[in-house]
């Protein structure tokens, strides 16, 4: 079965609505800027990758509908600026805004605004075949370095958050890595958090997992270093929203205590991410703005109290992992490589081994 977190044909594009998985499998239209907005704000659509694409998308459903009539590059300008707006942490909606922007504007200098429209509904919807390629690279790429370490065994994983095709355009980054085990048919187990509080590991990964039939036990947030202590894991393999110069990561809040629980039992750490969600143009961590969600997303579950009420919440959806504690490397669709190698790698002054 191929989940598909997004529907896109010329002119029209609708999204699983993950709100309501796993009880629930519902498509969304998505016919403007406005509501893929909407929907990326609103967690409907998650997932770094995931969110540039569908905020794309929707820029090119409306562009084909003539919007921008005839200064088409202040509409794409202003849609790519309010679309980037809707979850900060994540570089990917972002570096494609600028990326589409420097093109769109280029374009412009030699295109009428119908053969400009084109142009740039030709360069977004090359978005989705790049993001599925990119993951099947990262997941071929992540699996040898990890297999390389275990030359004849079966695998264990743990991994955190959702990362797969509810994440992306499709197979994924992290899952897309035990994605590739599977096939490979070195993958013994995958251990999955649950990832509070909007819980896209039991309902998410765990959806992915029973759909494909990929060997997965979930367990809870606070049961990651008891599994690492008990249960055998060779890797850690996380996702990316953000992966800054020096390689700190800015994840699925969490993320960090797997890294210290993982280097505690000495335990490769892993994070696996497309090009697209690395920002060279922030030095650190330290620089990485942090989304904080509404308090009931913590206090609630559909909609049912599971806190005392008038508590105070705090509830970043992210955390930076320091890059000394990637241990295991930076999984990209270029190859495998030490944080402190992710510059020259990404700049082309660096080729996998
Ligand atoms: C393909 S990496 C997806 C990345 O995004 C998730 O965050 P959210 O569900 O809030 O969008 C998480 O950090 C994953 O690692």
């Amino acid at each position: 079965m191929t989940l598909e977190a997004i529907r896109y044909r010329a002119g029209s594009l609708q999204i699983l609505n993950q709100l309501l998985l796993p009880h629930q499998t519902a498509y969304d239209e998505i016919r403007s800027v406005q509501d893929a907005y909407e929907a990326i704000k609103s967690m409907k659509v998650r997932g770094a990758p995931a969110i540039a694409i569908v905020g794309c998308l929707s820029l090119a459903v409306e562009l084909r509908a003539g919007a921008g009539g005839d200064d088409p590059v202040t509409f794409i300008r202003e849609s790519l600026c309010h679309l980037t707006s809707a979850r900060p942490t994540a570089v990917n909606m972002g570096r494609a805004a600028r990326e589409l922007m420097e093109f769109a504007e280029n374009e412009s200098m030699e295109k009428n605004s119908e053969q400009l429209r084109e142009s740039v509904i030709a360069w977004i919807e090359a978005m989705l075949e790049r993001d599925v390629n990119d993951n099947r690279k990262i997941g071929n790429y992540g699996a040898q370095h990890i297999l390389s370490g275990v030359p004849r065994d079966s695998v264990t994983i743990l991994t955190h958050c959702n990362t797969g095709s509810l994440a992306t355009a499709g197979y994924g980054t992290a899952l897309g890595v035990v994605r590739s085990l599977h096939a490979l048919g070195r993958l013994k187990r995958v251990y999955c958090t649950e990832t509070r509080p909007y819980n896209q590991g039991s309902r998410l990964t765990a959806y992915e997992a029973v759909a494909e039939g990929i060997p997965a036990t979930l367990i809870t947030d606070s049961m990651a270093a008891l599994t690492m202590r008990e249960m055998n894991i060779t890797a850690v393999v996380v996702g990316a929203d953000r992966v800054v110069a020096n390689g700190d990561t800015a994840n699925k809040v969490g993320t960090y205590q797997l890294a210290i629980s993982a280097k505690h039992h000495g335990i490769p750490f892993y994070v696996a991410a497309p090009s697209t969600s690395c920002d060279l143009s922030l030095e650190s961590g330290r620089d990485i703005v942090i989304e904080v969600r509404p308090p009931e997303e913590l206090t609630s579950i559909n909609g049912v109290p599971i806190a005392a009420p008038g508590i105070e919440v705090w509830n970043p959806a992210f955390d930076v992992t320091p890059h000394q504690l990637i241990t295991g490397g930076i999984i990209t669709e270029l190859g495998v490589f030490l944080p402190s190698e992710l510059q020259a790698a990404l700049t082309g002054r660096l080729t996998a081994l």
